[in-house]
């Protein structure tokens, strides 16, 4: 037998024992299953039928007595679901090992000469019943971590118990599917480009999908990092930012088994919900509960409880080029900058002293408190906020009292003393707008834009009407965070912000005192933002601002997504301060495609689409630059074709071919792109570049730009 022929034995034989073992707990926890089910129905036919039980007794004289015992006839209940709902996961678990059991093995030699047992490394563990030994190793345990990290050699990784050093004397990574073996192949660098290369280029799904086969060392390194508080990772576009998140929380969720963190405790902070949605799975199918993610819209919601301009009706307003694009974006910029925190905060500062008409407190004809022992009380720990301290405020006059007069304050007598406690964010927040001459008070000696006096009185004008922009909300938000905190984000152990770039200032701010306890992994590219212009300096200044003890700043260049053709094409939309590297996948050359009018595109955009469709690609992005331009093409599209519209204010299945405004397909990606309005008229200026550098990097496979009337001049620049 030659030596292939043996390995082959002996990994069939394996994968046997694997797969007997993953049945027999397979059909152990079945049967547990349904007798733990009969128990669960057989104990709730015993409550109805037991009148004792019954709700109607509650009410009755024995109320209370029937109330403990119907809590006792519950808890059997209560207990075998936990146990049916425990066995489930397992079920799910095991009937995954029997279709795909593992998909690597490696031997690591602890000492020299020492026999090696092979370690397999599958999505989940398998441990052989009533015995040590371990079938299957977690790709999250210590020991997976060298099979992403080495090559045959010395090898180490990181266990509870310190560093384990060692020789890595085989890497091998099988196809295993539907419980049959494929093929195996022992790892060399190129065997395995290769086999990415054939992950990659199949790639067809409308759903993020998991990497765990394929991790690589530099995204390992992400994933498992426990070293920092803050960690941020600078990605091109395509680098696995959004697949390293993902893996990360699931990592995460596993690390340790007495810190292990519950789903409630991490938190993904996404662009938006087309997002949330596009990869809601992938944990699951790492095996975990499914994480909170959330929007920034959301956390706003959350601290001011008003309606307010979404994120994406900003962007959309901005992206429209409206007469009031300019200012709008401006506007942004300042009130969500580090300057217009500064202002924020003297003016927080300065609300006792000139917003709350605070007078002396006096009772029984003495003064117990006055005015300037009131507000310096409320301008101390300015961390503390302004409700709180109202709250002790209003105790300390409670002790004054009671000390004095050995009575306790009745509480009409106390708001009658504290009317000034009554705050309102809203209200105080106008009044920063309502005459310029105060608001430059407070923003003395710091530098402000060209157009403040505009901005001011667009503001103004928007605050007076209840219109809150955008760019107000958030200012809000954290105005109401600081005047009355927020609990609900407190037990957050774990945030991961993905598309970090379009963050402001403020918004990093506000997540700094949200999250206070929390570590943080933030994830991003500079060349992706919208309307706004960064260098590498914009991660050195949130590491600054979240101000935690230990953080790194990780790059990443290589793409992964896109084919080399599509990448070198979408490299003239950006500068070269950061390299981008090419996985080195090659497929067709973009294509550019003119046409002199609307019903001529719409030809040309139908006759691309069904080219995609016979060369089998199934996700088709149609890519248009703003909402208002996506409605004129999907109303001319969809009446020669089924087209899937996606706006900022549905949340739909992305599937076949969708069309969309460009910021919507921020974090996506399809086998085709067609960015369908390339012109003149639409792309001409920085941004507009930066824009194009995201629409062209979402595809895979296949790229076209098309317009009507004259092309872009950033196509040739
Ligand atoms: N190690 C890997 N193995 C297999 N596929 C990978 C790997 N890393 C990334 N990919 C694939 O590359 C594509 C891009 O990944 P992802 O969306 O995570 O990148 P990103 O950096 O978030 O991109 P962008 O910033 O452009 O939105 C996805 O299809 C992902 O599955």
């Amino acid at each position: 037998m030659n030596e292939n022929n043996h390995n082959w034995c002996i990994e069939e034989q394996r994968l046997k024992e694997t797969i007997e073992e993953a049945r027999a707990q397979l059909d152990d926890a079945l049967k547990a299953n349904e007798k733990n089910r009969e128990m669960i129905q057989a104990a709730k036919k015993e409550i109805r039928e037991n009148t004792s039980h019954g709700i109607g007794n509650l009410y009755g004289s024995d109320g209370f007595e029937a109330l403990v015992e119907l809590s006792q006839a519950m808890a059997p209940v209560t207990e075998r679901t936990a146990l049916y709902e425990f066995t489930e996961a397992k079920i799910t678990k095991l009937r995954g090992i029997l279709d795909t059991p593992y998909f690597a093995r490696i031997d690591f030699c602890f000492r020299d000469g020492e026999q090696t047992e092979p370690i397999y490394i599958g999505h989940h563990s398998l441990k052989k019943e009533n015995a040590y030994k371990m079938l299957i190793h977690d790709w999250r345990s210590p020991v997976a971590s060298v099979f992403y990290r080495f090559a045959p050699g010395d090898a180490w990784y990181d266990a509870p118990v310190g560093r384990i050093e060692g020789k890595l004397l085989l890497k091998r990574q099988f196809e295993i599917k539907d419980g049959h073996l494929d093929f195996f192949f022992d790892a060399d660098l190129q065997v395995f480009d290769e086999f990415l290369k054939k992950l990659l280029s199949s790639n067809t799904s409308p759903k993020m999908k998991t990497i765990v086969e394929s991790i690589q060392r530099d995204q390992d390194l992400v994933i498992r990092d426990m070293e920092n508080d803050v960690l941020i990772v600078q990605g091109v576009a395509g680098s696995g930012k959004t697949s390293i998140a993902l893996h990360r929380a699931a990592y995460l969720m596993y690390q340790g088994l007495s810190d292990r963190l519950q789903g409630r405790e991490i938190i993904i902070v996404s662009p938006h919900k087309l997002f949330e949605q596009y990869i809601a799975n992938v944990i699951p199918e790492l095996g975990e509960e499914n994480v909170r993610t959330l929007v920034f819209d959301e956390i706003i919601k959350d601290l001011i409880d008003k309606k307010f301009e979404t994120k994406n009706v900003f962007l959309e307003r901005v992206l429209s080029n409206g007469p009031q694009s300019q200012l709008k974006s401006d506007s942004m910029a300042f009130k969500a900058s580090a300057d217009f925190i500064k202002i924020l905060d003297r003016f927080i500062d300065d609300i006792p002293q000139h917003l709350m008409n605070i007078r002396d407190i006096r009772y029984k004809g003495e003064t117990i408190f006055t005015r300037a022992e009131i507000i310096s009380r409320l301008q101390t720990n300015p961390d503390t906020p302004l409700k709180t301290k109202l709250g002790y405020l209003e105790e300390a006059i409670n002790e004054t009292v009671y000390g004095k007069w050995r009575r306790p304050l009745k509480s009409s007598v106390r708001n009658e003393m504290m009317r000034f406690a009554e705050i309102d964010a809203l209200n105080l927040y106008t009044q920063l707008f309502e005459n310029d001459g105060y608001f430059f008070k407070i923003a003395a000696g710091i530098a402000l834009p060209e157009g403040i006096r505009k901005m001011l009185a667009v503001t103004k004008r928007n605050l007076i009407h209840h219109h809150l922009n955008y760019d107000d909300a958030v200012a809000l938000a954290y105005l109401s965070l600081r005047l009355f905190g927020a609990k609900e984000y407190a037990t957050i152990k774990q945030v991961i912000i993905d598309e970090s770039q379009d963050y402001y200032p403020l918004h990093y701010e506000i997540m700094n005192r949200l999250f206070l306890k929390s570590k943080l992994t933030i994830l991003g590219d500079i060349n992706q933002t919208l309307q706004k212009n960064e260098d590498l300096s914009f991660y050195e200044a949130i590491a600054k601002r979240l101000n935690r003890k230990k953080s790194a700043l990780v790059t990443m260049n290589k793409s992964y997504r896109c084919t080399s053709e599509i990448l070198r094409f979408s490299k003239k939309f950006i500068d070269d301060a950061i390299p981008v590297e090419s996985f080195n996948r090659s497929g067709e050359e973009p294509v550019l495609l003119g046409a002199a009018d609307t019903e001529s595109l719409v030809e040309k955009l139908c006759d691309t689409i069904n080219q995609c469709q016979t060369a089998g690609y199934q996700s088709i992005g149609l890519i248009v630059k703003n909402q208002k331009n996506t409605m004129v093409l999907f109303e001319a599209l969809q009446q020669k074709m089924s087209v899937n519209l996606i706006r900022h204010n549905t949340v739909v299945e992305i599937e076949g071919v969708s069309i969309m405004p460009l910021y919507l397909s921020k974090g996506l990606e399809f086998d085709a792109v067609l960015i369908c309005d390339v012109s003149a008229e639409n792309y001409h200026s920085e941004a507009d570049k930066r824009l194009l550098y995201i629409g062209c990097t979402r595809a895979l496979h296949r790229l076209y730009l098309l317009w009507e009337g004259q092309p872009s001049p950033l196509l040739t620049d």
